[in-house]
Order: structure tokens, then C-alpha cells, then sequence
């Protein structure tokens, strides 16, 4: 049985005809009591009297004591608390006598019962005299649990770090910014790993300040080699789950629940394994697998030579000792190592492939190299599918028609002064919660050229936002592509955000950076550096009215709602983007700002595509150089403003104000149809009427003429002529695509 324990080269054999035995180690030799309490049966009484027979005694000496009702085995440091304290474990088979059901697990005592008599075995080496307080082994006492808790507690931070960054969406933003996965997971890697090293310099500091011999006593060298191999696993195996959440939340319960449950689960369920002589290693291996049981191990290993150092004259964890196949600590170090680097190779995939932007690839991989092969045929396809929807779509308003043409031409010869081109761009949203699915984007064919800022409008919920969101790979599209810088969105996302600037609807943005930090970091992404990123960052601020009262130093979480957006807008533009999505830049701006904002854009458009949508019909007749009018997923209209106002508006807007009653107000309208026959009343109140007349009946100069004659014959006391605004235009289509979605 001995040639099991790991520890245990020689001992010295005492056997004794009694129930407990007593033994001491004084001035380097043993004094051995037999049957020294042979006549007690109280087994409270038992204990007393070897403290009063110690206490009696001079100088300095070690006690163990040990008994064979409960088989504990206590080692006396010349103190009533004990400084050891060691439980039996549960191997009935070997034992010779069935009453003595238990024995010493620790490895230099071993305890067999034979009737009365007990036979203790114990190493030659036994404790060194007087130690003091501040060299106690606590981990003797209090075991290793509380060592594996604290190491892991970091596992849940580092875990809800990167789940926050994917919740808030922030790390797409990066990505949109240019961060590749292999660059973010390498800077994400060593702030995280320069995070647990000092933490852990902490706690062995901490530990070795404060006298515990489980750091004092084993090597340094030894100990960091494998915290840092364990930290690092830690990292990856982080990293790994962080793929299985998207809510922070639910992350950082899970993530607790692990570091409490594991631990405790080693210590009751594992620590039993390691001390048990009978288990095969290789069990032993396999549990090691499961990173918290790898720490344990290591922890427990540590601890226990920490403890024998105070009980054998010996060093504790040393270089050498790594060689002794019996304390497993090579073993625990291979795993450790090997897991690492499969987790990390684990998460990079799944984070790839898995579920992050992940569908788009795997369904293009499959789909990509027989569309590169197929190019042209594609283009024949592309012109048929257009022919087909011509015909399917008869209702197709011309403009759209010509746009859809266009794309096609634009697909079959390429033209590089286009910076986005959508090819039968489709969205459809899954049914959920017993919906049925949702069509946001309809089979939209759009080209936009470089130089200019193409207007998205639409009522709410027409599908702005998912075009946006496809466009800049948030989401993927269910059906058509579209090409960015020539570049497909299905494909080439990685490199296609190299070269675009996003402004998302909702603000992207870490609450503990401050502004500059922000651009700067972006700014950094973007490849500027130096005197060039500091000038693109106050050109930046300033263009968006956050560079002065110290605005751009203050922490995000301070800055208003407004000051929030234009700061994301000032992300979207630096770095010189190729491409710029703005979803609704200037919502919740004051007027002030938003003229800013307006100026900001305005120049930022010279070099660039810049794909904006809005609410605002201000906003986009003074930015937009063409405006596409999008209503349930489809696009409606497109021109420049003037060109839809035209085509779109076909009628003047006639305001006249008379005396309140019903004879001037029909004497005037009776007019006005002289003016133009077909014209349509919108509405009457108190003496005030508008009327509607189609452009192509009416002259300009023959209202004025008709009108001012009135005014000093009738009752008219004001009246005005407008031509159609865009918001007409967008009314009146809006109410035209409803009309036809319900028919
Ligand atoms: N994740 C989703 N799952 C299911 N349906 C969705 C989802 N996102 C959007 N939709 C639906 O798709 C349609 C288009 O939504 P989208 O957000 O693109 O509209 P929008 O034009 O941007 O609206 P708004 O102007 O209000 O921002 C809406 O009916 C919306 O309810």
C-alpha cells in the first residue's frame, strides 16, 4: 500500500496495543508513547489529556495524534489549534478489520486496525521544530477551494466583456470600421491575459506578504508557469462560450454559476479522486480535462507540498519535481496547453463561421466558386430575371424600371464611378411568436454613384433600415447581393468594411470612452496615425459642434442624446471612407446642430457615396442628390427632387381665403374651375379653401390674372399658389403603395 502513496520513501513502523497512540518528535528524536491512554473510554477526555501531557512538557516539540473512532489525524504545532488536520478516506476493501472502515489519507500516516490494535506507519522525516504564526499552512485547513474560487472569479469578467461588446453590437461597429476578427481577438487576448497577470501578481503578493506557505514554500518560477497556462486556457475557454451568448445578462449568470459550481463540485467530487491511490490515473487524466478540475489539480498539488514542507524536511514545489510522474503536475501542464490553443482555434471558427455574421458565409461558400466560375451566365440570367420582372411587374413605375435596367448594365459592364449596386436585394423575417414571416425588403435593384448622397425615404417600418443593415452585413440578405466598391456583400464583407463608414440608427457607443477616445480609436483603424489622426479628429469634432467646452474629453455617458448622434456621425466620417451609411443622422438634433450636421455632410460627399435615410424631406432636399421613396420593401419612385416633384407633384396647390358663408365660398370655387376644369377641392374650413389643379391645364400667368381680378370684384382677401413639395410627392406615393398593397 505505501509503494501507492506518492510521497512516501521510507518510514518508521510503530505498533501499539491500545486504541490511541501517542507520538513526538523532540530534539531530533522520537519519543514514542505506548498504550499511553489505553484505559480511556471517554474519547473527548482523550484529546485533553494530550494537550495537558504536552503542555506539561518543556521546549518545543510536534504532536499527532490520532484515534480510531473517526480516524482524523491532527498535527499540534505546540498549540491547541491544529495546523493539520486531515480526514479519512473511505477504502473498506483493504482493510483488515471491517470496524476500522476508514483510513488516514494522508500519505505519510497510514492506520491499521487489528482488533485493538492499530499499527501506524509514519515517514522517518517528520515535522521540524517550532514554526511560527506567520508561516502557517492555511491551505491545509481551509483546503483549496477558496485559491480555485478566486482564480476564476476573472472568468465571468473576461466572459461578459466580450458578450457586452457582441449585445451592444459594438464589435460589428469595429468590424465595420475595418477591426479584422484575427486583429480583434489578438488585442482582445493580451488586454485580457495583462488583466490576469495582475490580478494574480496580486493574490501571490497578496499570499506571500501575509505568510501562506502555499506561496511562500514552492517556487515562483513554478507557480507562474502554471497560472499563466491556466489563465490563458481560462482566456480561450472564454472566449469559446462567449460564442453561445448575446445577452450579458444571461452570460454573467451563467458565468458565476459556473466558477461556484465547478469549484464546488472539484473539491467534493474530484478532490476525493485525486486521494484515492486505488483510482487509475488515466480517470484522473480524462476528469483534468474540464478546466476548473486542471486548476484544482494544480492548486492541490501546490498546497500539498506546501504542507509537507511543515510536516518532512523538504522544499516545496520545485523544477525537479515536475519529473515525478506522481504528482501529475506534467500532465495537468500538457492539458492546459493543448486545450488552449484547441479553444482558441474552437471560438475563432465558430465566432467565423458560427454565429455572428456567420449564415451569409457558410451559404456563399457553398454557393462561390460556382458563381465566380459563371460570371457571364450569371449576367444572361440577370438579363432574363429582368425581363421576367418587367413583365411581372407591369405596375412598375418607369423610373424604377430604368434604375432595375440600369443595374443590370451596370452588372454586365462594370463602371467604377458607382460605389453600391443592389442586386434583387430580398429580406424576409422568420414568423415568430405564431406572426407569419415579414417581407421588409422586395427584390430592390438600386445603383449609387460615387460623389453623391443618395436619400432613402419611406414611411415607417417600409424596410430603410434592414436595406441599411444588409448593406453593411448587420444582417444578412435572404435572397439578390449587392456590390460595394465592386466588391460583394456576401463575400468580401471584411474587406468591403475597410472602406466604409457607418452612422446606425441607434448610437453604437462605450459609455466609459470619452468622444476623442472614440475617434481616435476609429481613427486609428482607418490606418491614420499621429499629427494626421489628431488633425482628422479635431476636423471631426468641430464639423459636428462637440470640440469645444472640453466636450470631446468627457466620458460618453455624459453626453446628451443629440451630442451622442453627431458623435456617431463623426465616427461614420473619418478615416476617408469610400462608402457612408447614415440611418436617420439627424434625428434628435436641435435645429442648430442639425444645419451643422447638414454642412458637415454636404462636404464630406465630394469623394464619396454617401447612402442616407431620413424623415425629414428638408433634410433630404438639401442633401440628396437622388432620392429613392421605398414603401413596403419596394422601391416606389427615384429621381432627384425636382425630377419627382415633377413627375410625381403633377399639380399646383390654389389657397384661398374669403368672408366666412356659403355663397362667396362657392362663388370663388366656381372660379377657380373656370381656371381649371378638373380641378379638386382638398378641403374647406371657415372661409379658407385649397384646391389641387393639374399642372397640365393650368398656365401660372393665367391664375394671376384670373385671381387678382377677383380680389377686387369679390370677397377674396388673400389667396396663394404653391407648387407640389417633396412631401406631397412622398404623401402621395405612401398612400398610392398602401392603396395597391390592400387591393
Ligand atoms: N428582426 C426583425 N424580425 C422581424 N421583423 C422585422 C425585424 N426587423 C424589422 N422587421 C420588420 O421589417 C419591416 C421593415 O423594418 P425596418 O426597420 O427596416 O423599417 P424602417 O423603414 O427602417 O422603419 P423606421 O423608419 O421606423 O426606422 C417592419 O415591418 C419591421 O417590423
Amino acid at each position: 500500500i505505501l509503494a501507492n502513496y506518492d510521497r512516501i520513501t521510507s518510514v518508521l513502523s510503530w505498533h501499539v496495543d491500545c486504541t490511541e497512540g501517542l507520538m513526538l518528535w523532540r530534539d531530533s528524536s522520537w519519543l514514542i508513547s505506548d498504550d499511553l491512554y489505553s484505559g480511556y473510554t471517554n474519547r473527548s477526555n482523550e484529546f485533553a489529556a494530550a494537550y495537558d501531557f504536552l503542555s506539561s512538557d518543556q521546549g518545543n516539540f510536534n504532536l499527532i495524534i490520532s484515534y480510531n473512532s473517526t480516524y482524523e489525524f491532527d498535527a499540534y504545532d505546540g498549540l491547541p489549534i491544529p495546523v493539520f488536520q486531515f480526514f479519512g478516506g473511505n477504502k473498506p476493501r483493504l482493510l483488515e478489520v471491517p470496524r476500522l472502515t476508514n483510513m488516514a489519507s494522508n500519505a505519510y500516516l497510514r492506520l491499521i486496525g487489528n482488533g485493538l490494535k492499530i499499527s501506524f506507519d509514519f515517514v522517518k522525516e517528520m515535522p521540524r521544530a517550532g514554526r511560527s504564526w506567520s508561516t502557517y499552512d492555511l491551505t491545509s485547513i481551509i483546503g483549496p477551494l477558496p485559491y480555485v474560487l478566486t482564480i476564476q472569479l476573472l472568468f465571468p469578467v473576461i466572459l461578459t466583456n466580450i458578450v457586452y461588446e457582441k449585445q451592444k453590437k459594438l464589435r460589428i461597429m469595429m468590424k465595420m470600421h475595418g477591426l479584422g476578427d484575427l486583429p480583434y481577438w489578438t488585442i482582445s487576448y493580451c488586454y485580457f491575459i495583462l488583466l490576469s497577470m495582475l490580478y494574480l501578481l496580486s493574490f501571490m503578493v497578496f499570499g506571500t506578504v501575509f505568510g501562506f506557505t502555499f506561496f511562500r514554500l514552492n517556487s515562483y518560477g513554478v507557480q507562474f508557469v502554471f497560472y499563466f497556462a491556466y489563465m490563458s486556457l481560462q482566456i480561450s475557454f472564454a472566449f469559446l462560450m462567449a460564442t453561445c451568448f448575446s445577452n450579458v445578462r444571461t452570460a454573467a449568470v451563467i458565468g458565476y454559476f459556473y466558477v461556484f459550481g465547478s469549484g464546488l463540485i472539484a473539491d467534493y467530487f474530484f478532490k476525493p479522486y485525486i486521494e484515492d491511490i486505488f483510482i487509475s490515473r488515466s480517470w484522473i487524466i480524462l476528469l483534468e480535462l474540464f478546466p476548473p478540475f486542471s486548476l484544482y489539480r494544480i492548486v492541490y498539488e501546490f498546497s500539498q507540498s506546501a504542507s509537507l514542507v511543515s510536516q518532512i524536511d523538504r522544499t516545496g514545489m520545485q523544477w525537479s519535481d515536475l519529473n515525478d510522474p506522481k504528482n501529475g503536475m506534467t500532465s495537468v501542464l500538457t492539458i492546459m496547453v493543448l486545450e488552449w490553443i484547441l479553444f482558441l482555434l474552437l471560438s475563432l471558427y465558430l465566432d467565423h463561421f458560427g454565429s455572428f455574421q456567420s449564415g451569409i458565409r457558410r451559404a456563399v461558400l457553398l454557393l462561390h466558386s460556382r458563381r465566380a466560375g459563371n460570371r457571364s451566365q450569371s449576367s444572361q440570367q440577370q438579363t432574363t430575371q429582368i425581363q421576367e420582372f418587367k413583365a411581372s411587374v407591369e405596375m412598375e413605375r418607369t423610373d424604377v424600371i430604368k434604375e432595375r435596367e440600369m443595374v443590370g448594365q451596370l452588372l454586365q459592364e462594370p463602371n467604377s464611378s458607382y460605389s453600391v449596386i443592389c442586386d434583387n436585394l430580398k429580406k424576409v423575417y422568420p414568423g415568430k411568436d405564431g406572426n407569419s414571416k415579414k417581407i421588409a425588403v422586395r427584390e430592390l435593384s438600386l445603383s449609387m454613384a460615387r460623389g453623391q448622397c443618395f436619400g432613402v425615404l419611406g414611411p415607417n417600418g417600409a424596410g430603410k433600415t434592414t436595406l441599411i443593415n444588409m448593406l453593411t452585413g448587420f444582417t444578412k440578405p435572404t435572397s439578390g447581393t449587392a456590390y460595394i466598391e465592386g466588391m460583394d456583400i456576401r463575400l468580401d464583407m471584411d474587406k468591403i468594411y475597410t472602406g466604409i463608414g457607418v452612422c446606425p440608427q441607434h448610437d453604437l457607443l462605450w459609455e466609459n470612452l470619452t468622444g476623442r477616445e472614440h475617434l481616435m480609436f476609429y481613427g486609428r483603424l482607418k490606418k491614420l496615425k499621429g499629427a494626421k489622426l489628431a488633425q482628422a479628429i479635431e476636423q471631426s469634432l468641430k464639423s459636428v459642434r462637440l470640440f469645444d467646452g472640453g466636450v470631446p474629453d468627457k466620458l460618453v455617458q455624459k453626453y446628451s442624446g443629440g451630442m451622442k448622434r453627431r458623435l456617431s456621425v463623426a465616427i461614420s466620417l473619418i478615416g476617408d471612407p469610400k462608402v457612408v451609411y447614415m440611418d436617420e443622422p439627424s434625428s434628435g438634433l436641435d435645429p442648430a446642430s442639425r444645419k451643422d450636421l447638414w454642412k458637415a455632410v454636404k462636404s464630406a460627399k465630394q469623394d464619396r457615396a454617401i447612402i442616407l435615410t431620413t424623415h425629414s424631406m428638408e433634410e433630404a432636399e438639401v442633401l440628396c442628390d437622388r432620392i429613392g421613396i421605398i414603401a413596403d420593401g419596394t422601391l416606389q419612385c427615384i429621381g432627384n427632387s425636382r425630377e419627382l416633384k415633377t413627375k410625381y407633384g403633377g399639380s399646383y396647390v390654389l389657397t384661398i381665403t374669403t368672408t366666412a358663408g356659403e355663397e362667396a365660398e362657392e362663388e370663388v370655387a366656381k372660379l377657380v374651375q373656370s381656371i381649371s376644369p378638373a380641378v379638386s377641392r382638398v378641403y374647406r374650413i371657415s372661409g379658407t379653401q385649397k384646391f389641387e389643379m393639374p399642372k397640365q391645364e393650368v398656365r401660372i400667368s393665367a391664375v394671376f390674372h384670373v385671381m387678382e381680378s377677383a380680389k377686387s370684384r369679390t370677397t377674396v382677401l388673400a389667396w396663394g399658389l404653391a407648387d407640389t413639395t417633396l412631401e406631397d410627392v412622398f404623401i402621395r406615393v405612401a398612400k398610392e403603395s398602401e392603396v395597391s398593397s390592400v387591393t
